[in-house]
């Protein structure tokens, strides 16, 4: 069954279209990533399907209900964990989420209940106690997350959810993550700026560029898609022809100052049959190194722009200056 559906949606502020046409059917379970360069339209798309925004027109369906209709339907089926916190500080984990539950109108038994479950997976039982106050960045998304879950939804927005933590702590997260995916078999939407989170995580992404999807596949299809694999031989002798390299399961050899670049597919498969090809042809090899594509060079090959760590690590700042200064 489709968790998520799609069709034609568009936002407009003005005349500048901030979304613009997009379609997509997510199945249920599946962990997928939306992927762009700032201001791609990522978080003007999100807020649509959790009916946070009206589309200026076009149709999605979250869990069967249509945003334009049923408003209340999607709520009930979704639960967001956007970038800017709103835990209560003041209050423990446990009280936050009893909290939550009330205002869901979560019967007490089961309230109690899940709260114990859900602090349980995000690992945050034996803190339960303890004010929010005192935890640190992660254990705060963690909690945020086990909130977000505790009316059960079927689709689960995550925005940017480890920007701004340390790389363990992100790790732990995506452990959550797929947990939550794989045992309660909710459908999870993630933005990130993080090329290594989606690669891991997502079933398939979507590059979003200028408000339309100009990707969309398996992180492994893409990369594919994008070259196949580079093999750098570094040599004193670079500049001579290497007359055995014309087998058909190489693509481009170009060299330059020092070193062959060596463009084919399944590096690994055909490594020994080159080198014996190079030392065949009395090339002195100094080292070797094989470059696979990853999710930058797709991000890259579509929107000409690279997610830099960067880009990510000024937001980052940014944000976390907007935040310290807002408490
Ligand atoms: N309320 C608004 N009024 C006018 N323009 C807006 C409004 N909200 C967003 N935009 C514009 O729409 C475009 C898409 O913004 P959006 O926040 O969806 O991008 P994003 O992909 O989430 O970017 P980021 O990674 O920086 O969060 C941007 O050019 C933004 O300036």
């Amino acid at each position: 069954m489709k968790a998520v559906s799609v069709e034609n949606l568009t936002k407009k502020f003005g005349d500048f279209t901030a979304v613009d046409g997009i379609s997509l059917d997510i199945p249920e379970g599946e962990i997928f990533g939306l992927l762009g360069p700032n201001g791609a339209g990522k978080t003007t798309t999100i807020s649509m399907l959790a009916t946070m925004l009206n589309p200026t027109s076009g149709k999605a369906e979250i869990n069967g209900h249509d945003i334009n209709k049923d408003e209340e339907g999607v709520r009930k089926s979704i639960g967001i964990v956007f970038q800017d916190q709103s835990l209560d500080e003041e209050l423990t984990a446990w009280e936050n989420m009893d909290f939550h539950g009330r205002l869901y109108r979560i019967p007490k038994k089961i309230r109690l209940e899940r709260t114990g479950e859900l602090l349980d997976l995000v690992g945050l039982e034996d803190r339960k106690d303890d004010l929010v106050k005192t935890y640190s960045g992660g254990m705060r998304r963690r909690l945020e997350i086990a909130r977000g879950l505790l009316h059960r939804p079927k689709v689960l927005f995550l925005d940017e959810p480890t920007l701004g933590l340390d790389p363990q702590t992100r790790n732990y997260l995506w452990d959550y993550i797929e947990k939550l995916s794989r045992e309660m078999k909710i459908t999870v939407i993630l933005t990130t700026h993080y090329m290594d989170e989606a690669d891991r995580l997502c079933g398939r992404v979507g590059i979003i560029d200028k408000g339309r999807i100009v990707a969309l596949d398996t992180p492994e299809n893409l990369k594919k898609r994008t070259g196949g694999d580079v093999i750098t031989v570094k040599s004193p002798d670079y500049s001579c022809k290497i007359p055995g390299l014309n087998e058909s399961w190489i693509e481009k050899v170009e060299s330059s100052e020092g070193f062959f670049s060596i463009a084919l597919h399944d590096a690994e498969e055909h490594m020994s049959e080159l080198i014996g090809i190079l030392i065949k042809d009395n090339i002195r090899i100094t080292s070797v190194s094989v470059h696979k594509p990853t999710l930058e060079d797709v991000f890259l090959h579509y929107t000409g722009r690279t997610i830099r760590d960067e880009e990510a690590g000024t937001k980052d700042h940014m944000r976390m200056a907007y935040k310290t200064r807002r408490h």
